[in-house]
């Protein structure tokens, strides 16, 4: 239709030019046939409004249709009774562990008003103030009523110029690991890797009951709070049910977005959650309370099966922790759980992508060419690879269209974005700008990237790449690994990244992390090596290091190796060519390094070409073989698996140093 309307007659511009009078004539009845035009079916402003909205339907992770679906068969049941149980669940969740059985909850958003169920029966002499009001739950909501919720109640919440939330997380912008603790207590203390080294930091169940009393009131002093149930794991057999009960309307999103989003029939026989994450993150932990240092606690109780979260709102807290949870559960069923991205190549070949935050897992999964199975967690079964989540937390510092696209289109509607600076009328998003944090991220929906493998699963990988981004310079860019290499690395865990990002040259520091993810690993690093490597033997996989790091230099001399260098090796890794490549070995490091890359200058594949000042070359390589082997040094005395063989060798596979060192 043209803009001044005339085709139907009903009006039209008296003067295109001068001021714009308008003339209405009635319309011929036979041509007004536009059926646009038909009478609103609503007799007054409240009926139209609420004509609006149709029936809800949960928002749910697309399911490929032969996937079978978990949970009990349904039995029959009223729609009444359903809301009921699912309430009382709800209520259950969040009760007090001291005083009456669970807050009074009703299901909705507060703001539009509806009178509170009647009949709450006498009031009890041990019931508190807390019990006389109503919590409003907000279930399961989807990202358009999230967004409403975030943008009407939480500062900092905007819609960007590509229909993203933009969120602000608050004092904290990355992980607090040095607040986590997990609650000894006897069903998993033997399992568990206690003292040096390990992630787990001791808490006793006391303390983590008034932790989680301190939450739960918190939670309940509120008007009203969100409660995610969601799933784990995309094999369907070991799927777990989580809840997660938060308070602000940001992280409902986030965990909707990463974790599996159940169909509606799911959701309606969801039951008992397996486990619960408790974010109270505005509200600090007590400092007079034992074990706390500082105002943040991210609380693990493995018997409870319940989290706490006090004291930060950093959403990725919520996802990690489970994750640590996961690093439990799993391999209890035979399942190496994996801080590792995963992609699968058209013929089936399946790559695995492990490195510490920052190394290339979520980049480097994300291929135009592969599906694309997950960027950050995954299990490896007798079946195959599996994903844990149902979304890609990716970072978007410096992030370019050009360099990224896959990522940079599912900045979209639905997916958060966090602590990023923006353009205040358009909106438009300045990936460069680390005014509030250098960690800047965005949490999508896998499928948001349009390779997805839905269901986000795989047969048993092919290729096993060991990721490190060595600021230090010495490590090339790519390298095949024996098996025992490939366990020094997988229990070293090896990243250097830059200390700080004021100005001037830092020094790159050193970070060994066993198994590519201590902070979520709850056993001892060698019980997954020893996995690892029987899967590995098993399916026959090839490792490989491969070097995102710096090249021709350490960090101020040298540049961070180009993206798309990295991305010729992975290609070479994928399509077998590297696999029949001839190789050099390295000094010190003993790497197989391949001695041509198709689209890779040589000089690039051996650092020490590439470095213009060689003495200096050959004293930073041993500076960081020093550091490895120092590392290592608490991991002599163990064994890897029951072959003693394999933990001589692999003691073997690190650096050697001259003695003359
Ligand atoms: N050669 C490279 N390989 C991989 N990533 C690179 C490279 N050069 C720069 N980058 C950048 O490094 C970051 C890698 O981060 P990411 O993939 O999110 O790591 P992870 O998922 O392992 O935490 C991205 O911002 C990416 O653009
Ligand atoms: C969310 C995280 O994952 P990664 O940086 O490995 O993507 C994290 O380590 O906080
Ligand atoms: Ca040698
Ligand atoms: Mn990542």
């Amino acid at each position: 239709m043209g803009s001044n309307g005339t085709e139907n007659g009903e009006f039209e511009f008296a003067s295109p030019n001068g001021l714009a009078k308008i003339s209405t004539k009635a319309a011929p009845r036979e041509v007004c046939k536009d059926d646009t035009t038909a009478p609103v079916k609503a007799q007054n402003v409240e009926e139209l409004h609420a004509l609006q909205k149709k029936k809800a339907s949960a928002p749910s992770t697309p399911q490929n249709p032969s996937t079978p679906r978990s949970g009990t068969p349904r039995t029959y049941m009223s729609e009444e009774d359903r809301q009921k149980q699912q309430l009382q669940s709800i209520s259950a969740s969040l009760a007090s562990l001291t005083r009456e059985s669970g807050p009074q909850v009703i299901k909705g958003d507060p703001s539009r008003k509806r009178s509170p169920p009647k009949s709450v029966g006498p009031p009890r002499l041990d019931m508190s103030d807390s019990a006389l009001k109503f919590t409003h739950v907000l279930y399961n909501l989807s990202p358009a009523e999230l967004y409403e919720q975030a943008i009407k109640f939480e500062k900092g919440s905007y819609i960007t110029s590509t229909g993203a939330l933009a969120t602000l997380s608050g004092a904290k912008t990355g992980r607090s690991p040095k607040d986590k603790r997990v609650v000894k207590e006897e069903t998993s203390k033997d399992d568990l890797w206690w003292g040096k080294g390990s992630p787990n930091i001791e808490m006793d169940e006391e303390t983590f009951l008034v932790n989680r009393e301190r939450a739960v009131d918190y939670l309940n002093s509120l008007e009203k709070v969100f409660v995610n149930d969601q799933f784990l794991n995309w094999d369907v057999e070991n799927r777990i049910k989580v809840r997660i009960i938060s308070a602000r309307a940001y992280h409902s999103l986030f965990m909707h977005n990463m974790c599996i989003r159940p169909t509606p029939e799911e959701l309606e026989d969801f039951g008992t959650p397996d486990f619960t994450i408790y974010n109270a993150g505005q509200f600090p932990c007590n400092r007079y309370t034992h074990y706390m240092t500082s105002s943040t606690s991210i609380d693990v109780n493995l018997k409870r099966k319940e989290m706490v979260i006090l004291g930060t709102q950093y959403a990725g807290e919520m996802k990690k922790g489970l994750f640590s949870v996961m690093h439990y559960l799993m391999p209890k069923r035979g399942i190496l759980s994996l801080h590792s991205g995963c992609n699968m190549g058209k013929e089936g070949d399946v790559a695995l992508f492990f490195g510490l935050s920052g190394t290339g897992k979520t980049t480097l999964s994300t291929d135009e060419n592969r599906y694309l199975i997950g960027d950050d967690e995954h299990g490896w079964s007798e079946n195959g690879v599996s994903n844990i989540e149902g979304g890609c937390y990716a970072k978007c510092i410096d992030l370019s269209k050009e360099k990224e696209p896959e990522i940079w289109n599912a900045i979209k509607f639905g997916t958060v974005l966090e602590n990023v600076v923006f353009e205040e009328h358009y909106r438009d998003v300045d990936y460069m700008d680390k005014s509030v944090t250098e960690n800047t991220r965005a949490a999508y929906p896998i499928e948001f990237i349009p390779n997805a493998k839905i269901p986000c699963v795989g047969p048993h990988p092919k290729n096993v790449i060991l990721l490190a981004c060595d600021a230090f310079g010495v490590l090339p860019p790519v390298s095949k690994l024996t098996m025992a290499q490939t366990m020094y690395h997988f229990i070293s865990g090896y990243t250097a990244l830059i200390a700080g990002t004021v100005d001037g040259i830092k020094e790159p520091t050193a970070t060994f992390s066993a198994c590519f993810g201590a902070a979520f690993i709850m056993l001892h690093p060698t019980k997954y090596a020893a996995m690892l490597a029987d899967k590995m033997k098993r399916h026959g996989a090839t490792a490989w290091l491969v070097n995102t790091g710096w090249s021709g230099g350490s960090y101020g001399v040298g540049k961070r190796m180009k993206l798309e260098y990295t991305r010729k090796i992975i290609n070479a890794i994928h399509d077998g060519s590297l696999l029949n490549a001839q190789f050099e070995e390295t000094p010190i490091f003993n790497l197989a390094v391949p001695t041509q890359v198709k689209g890779v200058p040589t000089e690039v594949l051996h650092p020490e070409n590439s470095w213009s000042d060689k003495k200096l070359y050959n004293e930073t390589l041993k500076k960081l073989a020093g550091l490895f082997q120092k590392n290592f040094e608490v991991y002599a005395d163990y064994k890897v698996g029951n072959d003693s063989k394999l933990t001589r060798e692999i003691l073997a596979a690190g650096p050697q140093l001259p003695n003359t060192f």
